[in-house]
C-alpha cells in the first residue's frame, strides 16, 4: 500500500506521495491509473516528494497522461505545505530542486498553519530554442500563426516548462477543440501549455489554460506567470497583477528580472492506495 495526500492549488489538484519513505512506481501506467477520476483517486496528475543532494527537497511532477513535467507552480506551493505539515521540515523557507531549476519558496504561517505560499519562479525565458519552439526568429512575441484557417497571435516563453500565450476578446470558446491543436502543434517539439487570456485592465488578467498532458485544468501556476510576463512585454499590464483562473486568483509580479507568485495551498484528504491498484 502507498500513503498519499490529495491537495489542490486553486483547483489544480494533484496526488502527493512521500517518495522519501515509500517506493513510488513512477511509471505512466501507475500515474494514469491513480489520476483517473473514476478508476483511481482523480487528479490532474501526481507529485512525488524526494530527497535532494543540492536543495531541501526535490519535486517530481507527472501530468494526467503520465508524462513528466519540469515545473508546476500550483504544485510547488502544495509541495511546500506537504513537507511542512508532514514534519519533513521545520523550515518556512525552502529551496526545491525541480527539472525546471531550483525554486525558492516561502511558507507564510499563522497559528502554525500555512496561510499562503510565495514562490520565486525565476527568470522567464524568451529564446525560442530554449522554450523549445521551432520558430524562425530568436523570440516569438505576438507572432501570427494560422490554425485551421484562423490566425492567432502567439507569445511563447518558458517558465521552466513551455508556454504559449494567446489573447482573446472573451474566454467563452470551445477549449477542448482548440487547446489540443496547440498542444500537438509542430512548432513545439516538446508540446506546450497554452494560455488563453482576456485582459480586463492593467492590473487584472483572466485566463483559461489547456495544459500539456492534462487538458484544461482549473488553474496553472507557471501558466499564470507566463501570462503575466507575456502581457507585460506586450505592454498590456503593469509589473504586478492579479490573474483570475477558473479555480481562483493568483498574485503575480515581475521584480528585478524574476517572476514572483503568491497563492493558496490546500490539503483535501489523506488516503491509502491499495496494493492491487498499483501492482497491475
Ligand atoms: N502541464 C505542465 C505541468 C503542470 C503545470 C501546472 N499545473 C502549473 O501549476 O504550473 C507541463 O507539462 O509543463
Amino acid at each position: 500500500m502507498l500513503k498519499f495526500t490529495k491537495m489542490e492549488g486553486i483547483g489544480n489538484d494533484y496526488i502527493y506521495i512521500d517518495g522519501i519513505h515509500q517506493d513510488v512506481p513512477m511509471n505512466p501506467h501507475f500515474i494514469t491509473k491513480i489520476s483517473d477520476r473514476h478508476f483511481g483517486i482523480g487528479s490532474d496528475g501526481v507529485i512525488v516528494i524526494q530527497e535532494s543532494e543540492i536543495c531541501d527537497f526535490k519535486m517530481r511532477m507527472f501530468n494526467l497522461d503520465g508524462s513528466e513535467g519540469k515545473m508546476c507552480g500550483n504544485g510547488i506551493r502544495c509541495f511546500a505545505k506537504f513537507v511542512y505539515d508532514h514534519q519533513l521540515t521545520k523550515k518556512t523557507y525552502l529551496e526545491i530542486e525541480t527539472l525546471g531549476g531550483i525554486k525558492k519558496v516561502w511558507l507564510i504561517i499563522d497559528n502554525n498553519k500555512v496561510q499562503y505560499v510565495r514562490v520565486n519562479m525565476g527568470q522567464p525565458i524568451l529564446k525560442s530554442k530554449e522554450i523549445p519552439c521551432l520558430f524562425d526568429k530568436e523570440e516569438m512575441i505576438n507572432e501570427p500563426i494560422e490554425v485551421d484557417g484562423q490566425v492567432y497571435y502567439l507569445t511563447s516563453l518558458s517558465m521552466g516548462n513551455p508556454h504559449t500565450v494567446i489573447y482573446m476578446n472573451h474566454l467563452d470558446f470551445n477549449i477542448q477543440e482548440l487547446g489540443i491543436k496547440f498542444e500537438k502543434h509542430i512548432l513545439f517539439p516538446e508540446s506546450v501549455n497554452t494560455e488563453f487570456v482576456e485582459v480586463v485592465n492593467r492590473q487584472y488578467l483572466k485566463m483559461r489554460v489547456w495544459e500539456r498532458g492534462s487538458g484544461e485544468t482549473m488553474a496553472c501556476g507557471t501558466g499564470a506567470c507566463a501570462v503575466m510576463y507575456a502581457s507585460y512585454i506586450n505592454g498590456l499590464c503593469d509589473n504586478h497583477v492579479q490573474v483570475e483562473l477558473l479555480g481562483g486568483i493568483l498574485d503575480i509580479s515581475y521584480e528585478n528580472g524574476e517572476i514572483w507568485m503568491s497563492g493558496p495551498a490546500t490539503t483535501v484528504f489523506e488516503g491509502i492506495i491499495q496494493e492491487e491498484v498499483f501492482n497491475v
